[in-house]
Formats: C-alpha cells, sequence, structure tokens
C-alpha cells in the first residue's frame, strides 16, 4: 500500500526552492512546451471555477511531463480585492501525484511556488528580451508578487535604479521598507515607468495602469496580472506597438484580457525563443504576457520534493 502523502508547509518550501535551481529547471520545461509534442508535455489550458459570490476564481492546473514522470495539479484560488483589503488574493495548494499509482506523493503549499516560479519565468523573459543595457527596473503593485520578482529581478541582474508604484503610497512605502536594496516610491505610473528600461507589472487591476505613450522604445514589458478575459493592466497601444511573447499561446489566447481585447497579435513563446525557432527582439519594445503554467508549477513541485527528501 502507498506511503500516506508528506505535507509541506509554506516556510518549507520556502527554505528548499532556490531561483538557481528553479530557473534552469523553468527553461527546459518551457522548451520542451513549445515543441507541442504531447508524447513529452501534457498540460490543458487551466480549467476555471468562477466564485461570483466571492469576486474570485477557483483555477485547477493539471500537468504531466512525460520524461521526467512528475504529474502535478495546483489548486489556486484568486481575487479580485477592493483597494485597503486585507484578505489575500491568492491561495494556492499543490498536489504531487506517484503517475504510476495515481497516490499523492505530497501535497504542499502553493503560494511560495507561485510567488517564485511566476517570478522566475518573468526573469526568464527579461534576460531574453530587455535591452542589452537596461539600468532601471519599475515594478507597478506592491504585493507577494512584487516581492518575488524584486528578489529574483536583483539577485539576476544589476540594475542601477529600482523603483516602485502602488495604487496606496503606504504601500509601496512599506515595500521599499521590506527590500534589501534600496527601491524608490513613486505617485504616479507614468512618472515611475519614465525612462525605465524593464518594466514588471504585478498588480490586481481589471483595467489598463500602464500606458503605451509612457513606455520608452525599447522597454521590456513583463505583464504578470490580468489573466481573465475580461481584465486589463496595458493599453491597446502599448498592446499593438509591442512585439508580444507569451508563455503558452494557448493559454494567452484564451485567458489574457490584454490579449483579446486589443486584438495584438502573439509573436512567440517564451519556450521557441528558448528553442531557437523565434527570435528575441531585444532591441524592440516587448512585452511578455504571463498567465502562469501548471508545467511550471510541476517543475517546482519537483525540486521542492528532492530537496525535501534529501533531509529527510
Ligand atoms: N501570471 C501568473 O502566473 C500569476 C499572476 N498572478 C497575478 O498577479 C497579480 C498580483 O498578484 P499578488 O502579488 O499575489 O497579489 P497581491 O494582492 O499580493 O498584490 C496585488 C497588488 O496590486 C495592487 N492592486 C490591486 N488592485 C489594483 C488596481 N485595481 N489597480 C492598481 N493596483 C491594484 C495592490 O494594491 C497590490 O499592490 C494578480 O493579478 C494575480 O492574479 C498571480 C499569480 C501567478
Ligand atoms: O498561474 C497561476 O497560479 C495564476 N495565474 C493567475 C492567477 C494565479
Amino acid at each position: 500500500m502507498a506511503e500516506p502523502p508528506v505535507l509541506i508547509r509554506q516556510d518549507e518550501v520556502e527554505g528548499l526552492l532556490h531561483y538557481k535551481d528553479l530557473i534552469p529547471r523553468l527553461e527546459v520545461a518551457l522548451g520542451k512546451f513549445s515543441k507541442l509534442d504531447s508524447a513529452e508535455v501534457i498540460q490543458p489550458v487551466r480549467t476555471t471555477v468562477p466564485l461570483q459570490k466571492y469576486n474570485g476564481f477557483l483555477g485547477l492546473m493539471p500537468a504531466y511531463l512525460v520524461h521526467e514522470d512528475i504529474l502535478c495539479t495546483k489548486l489556486v484560488c484568486f481575487y479580485k480585492r477592493e483597494s485597503g483589503s486585507t484578505l489575500p488574493s491568492t491561495q494556492a495548494t499543490v498536489l504531487l501525484f506517484d503517475p504510476e499509482y495515481g497516490n499523492v506523493k505530497a501535497v504542499m503549499d502553493g503560494e511560495v511556488i507561485t510567488a517564485k516560479r511566476t517570478a522566475a519565468v518573468s526573469a526568464i523573459s527579461a534576460k531574453l528580451l530587455m535591452p542589452a543595457k537596461s539600468e532601471v527596473l519599475t515594478i507597478l503593485g506592491a504585493g507577494h508578487q512584487a516581492l518575488s520578482h524584486y528578489n529574483v529581478f536583483t539577485e539576476t541582474f544589476s540594475f542601477k535604479e529600482v523603483r516602485v508604484w502602488s495604487r496606496r503610497k503606504e504601500t509601496a512605502e512599506r515595500f521599499a521598507q521590506s527590500t534589501q536594496g534600496h527601491v524608490t516610491v513613486w505617485e504616479s505610473v507614468e512618472e515611475a515607468v519614465n525612462g525605465a528600461d524593464v518594466i514588471v507589472t504585478v498588480t490586481g487591476a481589471s483595467e489598463p495602469v500602464l500606458f503605451g505613450q509612457w513606455v520608452k522604445p525599447g522597454a521590456h514589458v513583463a505583464a504578470v496580472g490580468a489573466c481573465r478575459p475580461d481584465w486589463r493592466e496595458l493599453d491597446d497601444v502599448l498592446m499593438r506597438q509591442a512585439e508580444v511573447y507569451v508563455d503558452s499561446r494557448e493559454g494567452a489566447v484564451a485567458e489574457s484580457g490584454d490579449i483579446i481585447l486589443s486584438g495584438a497579435k502573439v509573436f512567440a513563446e517564451l519556450g521557441e525563443v528558448l528553442n531557437g525557432t523565434r527570435p528575441a527582439l531585444r532591441e524592440k519594445t516587448t512585452v511578455f504576457k504571463s498567465l502562469g503554467m501548471g508545467i511550471q508549477d510541476a517543475v517546482s513541485a519537483k525540486l521542492v520534493f528532492e530537496q525535501w527528501k534529501n533531509k529527510h
């Protein structure tokens, strides 16, 4: 009979999941995904169950990586929160299975995984697409994703200046106090992104907060929020003037309001760039529209479980 699943708590996941291990595995997984070989990677577009009464959704995100034999699903609830709300906007749990028998090997916290794998994929996009000499990073939003993006972007690259904007100045100030390095707080998005080489949008907005007219030509935008077909973070001008990269085309055309409502064309998946089948147009203005993928959770969960087993 199978062993009962181990339970891996949030603080343990935090200590076990490191960007230096995670980024190379995510790059391999994204590349495999973009080869569109269903004998290698199986990942349906996430199923969402609306929670109308609470302004949220339950997302089911299964994935199977055949060669690595990783079978996993994440269950994630995400919500549109009013300004000043203290309720979390994302809650997640990850289940790692034994694919041969079907038993669950591990149940683990999914919040750290979601924060770190999303930020790591944005860092991969920046590595491929940001201008060669990038000095200024602006983060729009000051929540969980803002912090994980700050951490991986400052660990991976050397920006001369990091700026933050949030719709409440106090939140941006609290964020700036919580980071290891110096972060400047800006009161308007227009000023915060002026001259920025890399812009990360990690807000809970459902209307555009970043407008193309403010974005420096050639800048790279990693757009992480707005993951419903009627939600936006970026305006039509930016979406149409930029070369648009995505994690999954199938996911993007089903779920991204920024893509669907602007009519922007998807230029490439990150995995296609990693595979060398589509170019990285670094000299152009680029948007990486991130929606999040089950395979990203799957490789993260495998890594956490491996590290956990090494310690027990
Ligand atoms: N692409 C992906 O893989 C993932 C995307 N997300 C999305 O990333 C976004 C940020 O997530 P978290 O940092 O976990 O949330 P959080 O609640 O910790 O932070 C959200 C931030 O956005 C700001 N915000 C909320 N509503 C806003 C509005 N209408 N206009 C401007 N700013 C607003 C808040 O003040 C806060 O600074 C959310 O949209 C979430 O759904 C989350 C996980 C994965
Ligand atoms: O990939 C993910 O976990 C999510 N994408 C949008 C909200 C949660």
